[in-house]
């Protein structure tokens, strides 16, 4: 009787046990199932998860989508795959997002953030490679087609970018180079560091600093019709601040003179020229791409090929990987590998643009033409805008 009832109580023990360990497991599943399919993120938020809400819905998804792909194959596990990378979040408001001094440091940058699945609430630790500095900079300009292009870098295998504008040669270089590639994703041999702060190429400053860095850092700058990149940059101010004056208004110092004011930094970005002067007295033009903003849009796999073959990469990036989607009226990504669904680019890119008077328009094209042809002489490239 006493020893069945041992047996009792330590059968009884031992179920206890197993039960505890099966609810154990059971938590950390539902907890899994939970946040892989989003549901966590009504959990508090880190810095930078909190400003990514500011970005387009379909942006905050892509995330999630890429720290997904990242958990399904990791690199350990798929040895035959070519190595994959934990991508940074795409930066669709790009030009406010930085890294906030004072909060740099405790924000995590984006890719940091999905190194670690943070944004999706799972600790996987991504430490492999090593961070680098970018050994290629998309360094201008605003408006031309900067993101569409990093995002289709971005494919390349070779190729890992950080998602935000890091802005560290125009606004944190007092931050130091430390801070700077703690900021960039991790890489492998051969892989190529990248990132894109288009507004480095219109701040004086930022040649001599990158060169500081390393005078042998390649220079990518996306060039657009400096009309239509006008209005472009003007539309997106408008986007934020509805009570903004007209474009003619800001364009024009007097309007019956038509004389056009280039103190509006909408108007000045457009002097290609004279900023490429500024940079062509630290790196020799040898080290520039100069992408058309335009033919990105009309042929990406034809510009991604340039691309390609400038940053010494494999062309790997071609036609297979575009379509035209017609709603956007934009060529976006057909299904990135892993991924179950194509990509284009945020709300914010490819909007349509206010009218702009015709004669306030041509009135810009002849004040641009002087400098665009400078522009095409020093570059060696005619754009065909005029
Ligand atoms: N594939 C694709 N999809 C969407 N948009 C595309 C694409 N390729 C180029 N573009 C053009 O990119 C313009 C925005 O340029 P940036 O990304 O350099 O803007 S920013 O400076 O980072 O804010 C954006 O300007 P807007 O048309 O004025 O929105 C687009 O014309």
């Amino acid at each position: 009787m006493g020893c069945s009832g041992c047996r009792v109580r330590f059968n009884f023990g031992k179920a206890l046990s197993k039960a505890s360990v099966f609810f154990t497991m059971v938590l950390i599943f539902t907890y899994f199932f939970y946040c892989l399919t989003g549901i966590c993120d009504s959990a508090p938020r880190t810095l930078y998860s909190q400003r990514a809400s500011d970005r387009t819905d379909y942006d905050v998804l892509d995330d999630r989508r890429r720290v997904l792909d990242d958990l399904r194959a990791p690199p350990s596990l798929a040895p035959d795959a070519p190595p994959r990378r934990n991508r940074a979040a795409s930066d669709d408001a790009d030009a406010e997002r930085t890294h906030a001094p004072g909060q740099g440091l405790t924000r995590r940058a984006p890719d940091s953030a999905n190194e670690t699945g943070q944004s999706s609430g799972i600790a996987v630790s991504n430490t492999f490679g090593s961070k680098k500095v970018p050994q290629a900079i998309i360094v201008g300009v605003k408006k031309g087609g900067t993101r569409a292009l990093l995002e289709f870098l971005r494919i390349h295998p070779d190729v890992r970018a950080v998602g935000s504008e890091p802005h560290f040669f125009d606004r944190f270089y007092d931050k130091g180079l430390e801070w700077y590639r703690n900021l960039m994703p991790r890489t492998l041999d051969g892989q190529i560091t990248m990132e894109k702060t288009p507004s480095y190429f219109v701040t004086k400053e930022a040649p001599g600093r990158v060169c500081t860095m390393n005078c042998q850092t390649k220079l990518i700058v996306v060039v657009r019709d400096p009309v239509t990149r006008a209005v472009s940059d003007y539309t997106q101010t408008l986007s934020k601040n509805p009570g903004l004056p007209s474009f003619q208004s800001l364009a024009l110092k007097n309007s019956s003179t038509g004389v056009i004011d280039t103190t509006w930094s909408a108007v000045r970005i457009g002097l290609y020229a004279k900023h490429l002067e500024n940079w062509l007295q630290h790196f020799p033009l040898s080290h520039f791409l100069f992408v058309s903003g335009e033919r990105l849009v009309t042929d990406p796999a034809g510009e991604m090929g340039r691309v390609q073959d400038f940053l010494g990469l494999k062309r790997v990036v071609s036609d297979k990987h575009f379509y035209f989607n017609q709603t956007k009226g934009f060529p976006c990504l057909k299904k990135p590998e892993g991924s179950s669904r194509p990509r284009c680019l945020g709300k914010s890119k490819g909007r349509p643009h206010p009218q702009i008077p015709s004669e306030v328009l041509q009135r810009l094209r002849d004040f641009y033409r002087p400098f665009n042809h400078r522009f095409y002489q020093i570059s060696g490239q005619d754009f065909g805008w005029d």
